[in-house]
């Protein structure tokens, strides 16, 4: 009798973490502790204290008497440094300002003419694009001859392994690096931009966001102490701003699905293979989910929205998997932008950009100051 050939299948690793005692576990750690500071010490990523150096030094790079910033691009600037630090971890300067300057003309050759002529912008974002692909090369050379394994994004797609065993090639860990680069920037660049604007525009919504975390502030003896992971997950009025601000901006305004089957939906048949589009924007604006929909109101977050309302990041097995990081984002950065900052609007008047995700017209120009 002939044997079927024996497929490796990839045994998948156990969660990291401690499993505490035999038998009894870590059962009498939870029960004699503050659950909180059980739960957060189990939650604690070396994540926190890096996105605080980001945004500390983004923050201060924006002070000045005499310059006026561009929001948006300078939210981009730090959202795409937070996007290198999760897929390589603590980067080396030199491939960074390499990644980003390449990243960049990718950037502008994405909605291009594609045409491969020389000088255009998409034969320059393919040529970038193979540049990428060569500085992660290296980078994964490096992490092998250093027999490195990290925890990062780049760390789990060099472990990687499908059903047959087979690891991810450089170009493909590449092109997931890139898509997860392009996910990650201008999504919440945009969100803490209108942030940014919705507070401006409602100074008593401010000092009650400032009062919430100005006591975290005091609690850490005047910022001396990094955030913690438990503090980050209880800034009730912080949060409701975020969510609200997601709702508002709706920066993500549709996608688009295919239906893999006919689909019969209210008497009507979707053959397969069309396209379907939820639109988020439109479900977020509906007056029967949101009374006074456009109307800056995060209190309306007090009650839990009706499921299947509320999906900023998407809905599915293709939502956003960075939605955590990217409201861990934005909760850090609010916390440092006024506990210590002050901003301005400079020249304001009200109106949309589409770059393509909706910003607010010429990427809210703002003048920032350090709090005396
Ligand atoms: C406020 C910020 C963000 C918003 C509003 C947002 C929103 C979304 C939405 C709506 C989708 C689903 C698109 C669809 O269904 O077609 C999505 C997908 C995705 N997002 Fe985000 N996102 C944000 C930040 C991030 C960050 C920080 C990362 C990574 C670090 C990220 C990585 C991704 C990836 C990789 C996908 C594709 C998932 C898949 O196709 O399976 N996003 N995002």
């Amino acid at each position: 009798m002939k044997h079927k050939k024996s497929q490796r299948i990839a045994k998948p690793k156990l969660p990291p973490g401690s499993m505490g005692w035999p038998y009894i576990g870590e059962t009498p750690q939870l029960y004699s502790q503050d659950p909180n500071v059980f739960f957060a010490s189990k939650q604690k990523r070396k994540l926190i204290p890096d996105i605080e150096t980001e945004v500390i030094s983004s923050l201060e790079s924006w002070v000045s008497d005499e310059k006026v910033i561009n929001s948006f691009q300078e939210m981009k600037k730090f959202s795409f440094n937070i996007g290198i630090l999760s897929v390589f971890g603590h980067l080396d300067n030199n491939y960074r300002e390499k990644l980003k300057e390449n990243y960049n003309i990718v950037e502008r050759g994405y909605n291009s003419f594609p045409t491969r002529i020389p000088g255009t912008a998409y034969s320059k974002a393919l040529s970038a694009r193979k540049r990428i692909r060569e500085i992660i090369s290296e980078i994964i050379c490096k992490r092998k001859e250093h027999k490195l394994m990290e925890k990062d994004l780049l760390g789990h797609l060099l472990n990687y392994k499908d059903e047959k065993g087979q690891m991810l090639r450089d170009d493909q860990i590449a092109d997931n690096v890139i898509g997860v680069l392009f996910a990650a920037q201008d999504t919440t660049a945009s969100v803490l931009t209108w942030i940014l604007k919705y507070l401006h525009d409602d100074q008593k919504l401010l000092e009650a966001i400032k009062a919430e975390q100005m006591e975290i502030y005091e609690a850490n003896q005047g910022g001396k102490i990094p955030l913690t992971w438990g503090q980050t997950r209880n800034m009730p009025i912080t949060y409701k701003v975020i969510l609200e601000s997601l709702r508002m901006a709706s920066i993500i305004s549709f996608t688009f699905r295919e239906a893999v089957v006919d689909v019969e939906y209210k008497g009507y048949l979707i053959p397969k293979g069309w396209k379907v589009m939820p639109l988020f924007r439109n479900i977020h604006h509906n007056p029967e989910f949101y009374p006074a929909p456009h109307n800056f109101d995060p209190s309306r977050f007090e009650i839990a929205p009706k499921p299947n309302t509320f999906m900023p990041f998407g809905n599915g097995v293709h939502s956003c998997p960075g939605n955590e990081l990217a409201k861990l984002n934005m909760l850090i950065l609010i916390h440092h932008l006024v506990t210590k900052f002050r901003w301005e609007v400079v020249g304001y008047q009200s109106g949309i950009q589409y770059s393509p995700f909706p910003v607010p017209l010429h990427g809210l120009p703002t003048r920032f100051w350090r709090n005396e």
